[in-house]
């Protein structure tokens, strides 16, 4: 049975792994990490989500020699054209140094809550004050809150999963 080491333990995240598997009838064990994302507490760009991605699911592997596959989910924002977008992005890493990201939906943010992260905040933090909910982060999510339940944080991570399962198939490794 492979062992997959997932770089967060953060239950939003792991439940996407695990549905990953259960979905694919994969046999595998999850372990779980908190290793460092290497990029800051709230990524501001596309590519400092994406490598906070990269750096989890690398630094999973360093953690045991026993498991085959790293995986890390980042959450980020990402300023198009003057408005802030949640962005999220996923990454696998192999034994045989092939890593795969790959990024997920994005959805505009509310300016308050915008301007909270603007003003140097987590969106964990302000999102808890938005909804008058505690720990949005680890439950249903940003994305939960502003569509009103119809997409939550692990299914966003669960597509992105799809995305890259798919791709090392696609390669064969
Ligand atoms: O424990 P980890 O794995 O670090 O999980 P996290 O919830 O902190 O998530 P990230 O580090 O990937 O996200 C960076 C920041 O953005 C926030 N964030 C990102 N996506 C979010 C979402 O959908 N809902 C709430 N907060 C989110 C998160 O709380 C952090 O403050
Ligand atoms: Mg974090």
């Amino acid at each position: 049975m492979i062992i997959i080491g997932v770089g967060t333990k953060n239950p939003a995240k792991i439940d996407a792994v695990r549905q990953l598997l259960q979905e694919g009838s994969i046999d595998a064990e999850v372990r779980s990490f908190d290793v460092p994302s290497g990029v800051s507490a709230m990524p501001m760009s596309d590519l400092e989500t994406r490598q906070g991605a990269i750096n989890r699911a690398k630094a999973v592997l360093g953690q045991n020699p026993e498991i085959n596959f790293g995986i890390g989910m980042e959450g980020g924002v990402s300023d198009i054209g003057g408005e802030m977008y949640l962005c999220n992005w996923a990454a696998g890493a192999n034994r045989d140094g092939r890593v795969i990201s790959a990024g997920g939906a994005r959805i505009l943010l509310p300016e308050v809550l915008a301007e909270g992260i603007r003003s140097g905040n987590e969106l964990g933090d302000i999102a808890d004050a938005y909804a008058d909910q505690k720990d949005v982060s680890t439950h249903g999510g940003t994305i939960g809150i502003l569509t009103e339940g119809r997409i939550t944080r692990t299914e966003m991570f669960l597509h992105i999963l799809k995305l890259i399962e798919g791709m090392y198939a696609h390669c064969k490794n």
